[in-house]
């Protein structure tokens, strides 16, 4: 067999520094603006190629729906690229989902990016990213590869230089639906537009409006937001929850030594994670 019909990638997860809702599209999903930051806790996705063109997926950790996101992008990309070669998808799930962290979109995501090199189609960033936004509201920034400023319903991509950070991020045992956040009457719509700026990628700037609506909706995200400003001095959720993440690049914190996650409650998840400069396929499309 030779080597280019094996590949091994990581698909990295997202926090989003902050998140505010500035409206609403007459079909109901809300206009954001965001700033999103590459981290290194990541899942890792094996790809055999198949020549009889089936695609299977394989879950290394724990099981995922059997439709998929990184299943359902390899189909998408079969389809429309008239493809006849197939897959075997093996997926080592380290990223927890229902956290906020984007980890289902980066799987889609980097299958879109690993099966355009192990098929040898040759499409551009910007063919895979017509195809993105279809898996998902998320997707379009794993494909962009770039720490961004997004906007839209998050098609629009601003990459941004983000300073590289440390961060401790937290789950607890309660995973949410984002579409629940987004239907909450707690939800604010209408948060002033912000102008992109350097300061935007200030991990102080701003703040997650969908965060009231998960507290409320799950006792454990203010739980975890404590838990972390107790012993960091900040603490914010990502994306639609439940995770919450905490900075510890600045302050008394700062030395590694400080960071003990030995004493995280029963059921919750947490690391010490470093922001990414570019997801480590950045380069695999132009
Ligand atoms: C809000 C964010 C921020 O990163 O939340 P997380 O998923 O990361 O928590 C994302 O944009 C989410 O992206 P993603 O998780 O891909 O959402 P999708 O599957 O496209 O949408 C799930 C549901 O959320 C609602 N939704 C999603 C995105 C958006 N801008 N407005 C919405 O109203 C819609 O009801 C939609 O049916
Ligand atoms: N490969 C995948 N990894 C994780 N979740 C997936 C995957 N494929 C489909 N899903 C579904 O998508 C939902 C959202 O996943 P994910 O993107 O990880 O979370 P979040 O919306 O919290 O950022 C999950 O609850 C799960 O049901």
């Amino acid at each position: 067999m030779s080597l280019s019909s094996l590949l091994d990638v990581p698909a990295p997860a997202k926090l989003n520094l902050f998140l505010h809702i500035v409206g609403r599209r007459p079909d109901g999903y809300h206009l954001l603006q965001s700033v999103f930051v590459l981290i290194d806790w990541a899942d890792t996705l094996h790809f055999e190629r198949r020549a009889d063109g089936q695609l299977r997926r394989h879950d290394l950790g724990p099981a995922l729906p059997a439709d998929d996101l990184s299943l359902r992008a390899a189909r998408l990309l079969q389809a429309r690229s008239g493809c006849t070669l197939g897959a075997d998808i093996s997926v080592d799930k380290q990223v927890p989902w229902g956290a906020g962290m984007g980890g289902g979109s980066s799987d889609a995501a980097t299958t879109l990016l690993a099966l355009n090199r192990l098929w040898g189609l040759g499409w551009s960033r910007a063919q895979l990213l017509a195809l993105a936004p279809a898996l998902g509201a998320d997707v379009p920034f794993f494909v962009g590869g770039d720490n961004a400023f997004v906007e839209g319903i998050g098609e629009q991509l601003s990459p941004i230089e983000v300073p590289a950070q440390r961060f401790v991020v937290v789950k607890p045992q309660a995973s949410l639906a984002t579409a629940e956040i987004f239907l909450h009457p707690l939800l604010t719509r209408d948060t002033k537009l912000s102008i992109l700026r350097g300061s935007l990628a200030d991990t102080a700037f701003g703040c997650n409006d969908l965060q009231p609506p998960a507290e409320d909706r799950c006792a454990e995200v203010a739980q975890v937001a404590k838990w972390l400003t107790d012993r960091f001095g900040n603490s914010r959720m990502t994306g639609s929850g439940s995770a919450v993440f905490a900075r510890v690049d600045s302050g008394m914190n700062a030395s590694p030594s400080a960071i003990d996650l030995t004493d995280l409650p029963s059921g919750w998840v947490g690391r010490e994670c470093r922001s990414l400069a570019s997801h480590p396929l950045r380069a695999w499309a132009d």
